[in-house]
């Protein structure tokens, strides 16, 4: 399965921050549950996943990036990271535990703290992306890779994905309401919500 976008430019933005934004309790936590459910399947997924980074990849579009097993990205002005402390709020301890079984203790912690989002060449030197190619190769070294990929017996490659990733995955999986409830306190205390009305302002402003 290879995980692309159509937006030009962007390979995901990340989760839909207006949902984040002045929601109900009830809607934050539907919203956090149907995230949980999305993430246990594609990092659990028994399928070769391989992301196609075309564009930026921003918090949740780096966890979707993270999740997949091999990712490529273009080179040029694109962005990757966990970002969410820029944004006030704070990367949830399963977005942490795959980008620690990505890049490891000492980069995650400087990565978090600061929410760095990394170039591809920088991306690609701490081991949070596997190559980096010129835009218009992204699709076809994937494609390339997922071959060499497919020529390995496959349920010798799944049992060994699922060894490596299940402590993670049973993490969540053993606490997922506590979770979704800690999602919808945290998102709706006035602090984060004025953070995230600032970040959003910000966005806008860019534009204009
Ligand atoms: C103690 C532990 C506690 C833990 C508890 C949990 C805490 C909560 C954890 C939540 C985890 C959050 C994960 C996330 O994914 S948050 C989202 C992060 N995403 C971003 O920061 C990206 C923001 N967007 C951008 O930087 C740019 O838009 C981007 C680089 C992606 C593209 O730039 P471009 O110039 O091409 O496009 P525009 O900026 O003009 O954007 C076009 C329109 O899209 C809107 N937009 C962009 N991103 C988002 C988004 N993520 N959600 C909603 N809307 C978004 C943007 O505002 C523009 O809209 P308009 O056309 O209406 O102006």
């Amino acid at each position: 399965m290879v995980l692309a976008s159509a937006a030009p430019g962007i390979f995901s933005a990340g989760l839909d921050i207006l949902e984040m934004y002045q929601s109900t309790p009830e809607r934050c936590v539907a919203f956090w549950r149907a995230l949980q459910d999305a993430w246990l399947n594609l990092y659990g997924s028994r399928l070769i996943t391989m992301a196609a980074i075309e564009g930026h990849s921003p918090a949740g579009g780096c966890l979707l990036a993270m999740s997949c097993d091999y990712r490529v990205m273009a080179e040029g002005k694109f962005q990757i990271g966990l970002n969410e402390t820029k944004l006030g709020i704070v990367a949830p301890f399963w977005f942490t535990d795959v980008m620690l079984n990505t890049i490891g203790h000492r980069e995650t912690e400087k990565a978090l703290q600061l929410g760095a989002l990394y170039s591809a060449q920088q991306a690609l030197s701490i081991g949070l992306v596997d190559k980096v190619v010129p835009l218009a190769e992204v699709m076809p070294t994937v494609e390339g890779e997922l071959k060499n990929w497919l020529q390995i017996p496959a349920a010798a490659r799944v049992i060994t994905k699922t060894s490596m990733r299940k402590a993670v995955l049973d993490r969540l999986r053993s606490q997922k309401e506590k979770d979704a409830q800690f999602f919808a306190d945290f998102i709706n205390r006035d602090s984060v919500q004025k953070s995230l009305g600032m970040y959003i302002a910000s966005l806008q402003k860019k534009k204009n």
